[in-house]
């Protein structure tokens, strides 16, 4: 019989890899991994107890927000709050930070930024829907933050990770060794590690993108659809397309399956719809801890200098092969583009 790691022993175990072990970073993703579960259980009751459907509000990006939006956010701000690790919390839910100063967290080091609850689209349809964190480590010795100390590149996370609530729960998270993930064993309430050392596979079949935007998608974009859509046997194409439509649901089964993900720029969102802060760097830092790629097209989603906590970029994440493939198509279009060149 293999043994059972629960996400706690697993945490501890791994101390010693944090570069600053004192145990803080151990109990800060203790902590997630705690409202990760209460969240866990009203998902999977929400239609039960009457949380389901529009909270009647719209957050930051003018976005209707979910009953189960605010319930999220609530959860994960309360834990952070309660636990004593975390300074300020940058939420796809709240325009501005929320510092939290209690006597607990005078001493606190690490600033999250997350996105409570990703998917919204599909909280009432019983679709995956999931919660994306990153974990970054303040600059300063003490003091009061400093906006520079919140806008770090994703180069700069100490540890980042998503919890996907699908037909089982799972969470999965990197402290920049490798990627482990961890399925929630409803008989015991505890999340035991099931997938360790995730690698995506080299070679990928999956191409995901929202191709009803078609029309709006760069030249680039529509050109590598259109080479993933034509067969031919040495690459393995077609390329099967499969779009959930919850990025975090999108991303995970192409870090299984091997894939790649695209949201490029559209004529409406001339920046990219996803949220680098968010949403883009902790995902993008599991998938190269996993051996695979992420990028806007030209540069490293983990080195793009975030000027604003909701900034947007385009984003093309997935197994090495094929985001180089996209690149290749968006880079040349953008060459073709220049007046006078070919
Ligand atoms: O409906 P679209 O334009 O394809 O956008 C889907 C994308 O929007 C998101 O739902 C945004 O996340 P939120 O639900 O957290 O706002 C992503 O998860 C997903 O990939
Ligand atoms: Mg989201
Ligand atoms: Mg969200």
């Amino acid at each position: 019989m293999t043994k059972t790691i629960t996400l706690g022993q697993f945490i501890i175990e791994k101390q010693a890899d944090f570069p600053y072990a004192k145990g803080e970073l151990s109990r800060l993703l203790r902590d997630i991994g705690i409202a990760a579960k209460i969240v866990n259980r009203e998902v999977n009751k929400a239609g039960l107890v009457g949380i389901l459907g529009d909270n009647g509000t719209t957050n930051v990006q003018g976005e209707g927000q979910k009953k189960l939006d605010v319930y999220a956010d609530e959860q994960f701000i309360s834990a952070l709050r309660s636990g004593g690790e975390c300074c300020v919390v940058a939420s796809e839910e709240h325009d501005d930070c929320i510092f939290i100063n209690s006597e607990i967290s005078q001493n606190a080091k690490y600033i999250v930024c997350i996105d409570p609850l990703d998917g919204s689209s599909n909280i009432d349809v019983n679709v995956s829907v999931g919660t994306i964190f990153s974990i970054y480590r303040r600059t300063a010795v003490n003091g009061p933050v400093q906006p520079s100390e919140i806008l770090q590149k994703g180069t700069q996370q100490v540890a980042a990770g998503y919890v996907i609530y699908g037909s089982s729960t799972m969470l999965v998270y990197t402290t920049g060794k490798g990627v482990n993930g961890f399925t929630l064993d409803p008989s015991i309430g505890e999340f035991c590690l099931s997938h360790p050392n995730m690698q995506i596979p080299r070679i990928g079949t999956i191409y995901s993108i929202n191709e009803g935007n078609y029309i709006k998608f760069p030249q680039g974009v529509k050109d590598y659809i259109k080479y993933c859509q034509v067969e031919d046997g040495a690459t393995l194409r077609p390329f099967t397309s499969r779009y959930i439509g919850s990025m975090v649901a999108d991303v995970h089964r192409n870090l299984i399956k091997g894939g790649v993900f695209l949201y490029p720029t559209t004529s409406s969102h001339t920046q990219g719809k996803l949220r680098l802060m968010y949403e883009c760097n902790p995902l993008a830092l599991i998938i190269e801890q996993a051996g695979g790629k992420a990028t806007d097209g030209f540069r490293r989603i983990l080195e793009i200098q975030p000027e604003d906590l909701h900034q947007r970029t385009p984003i093309f994440i997935g197994n090495i092969e094929m985001v180089e493939k996209v690149e290749e198509f968006v880079q040349l279009s953008e060459v073709e583009a220049i007046p006078g060149s070919f």
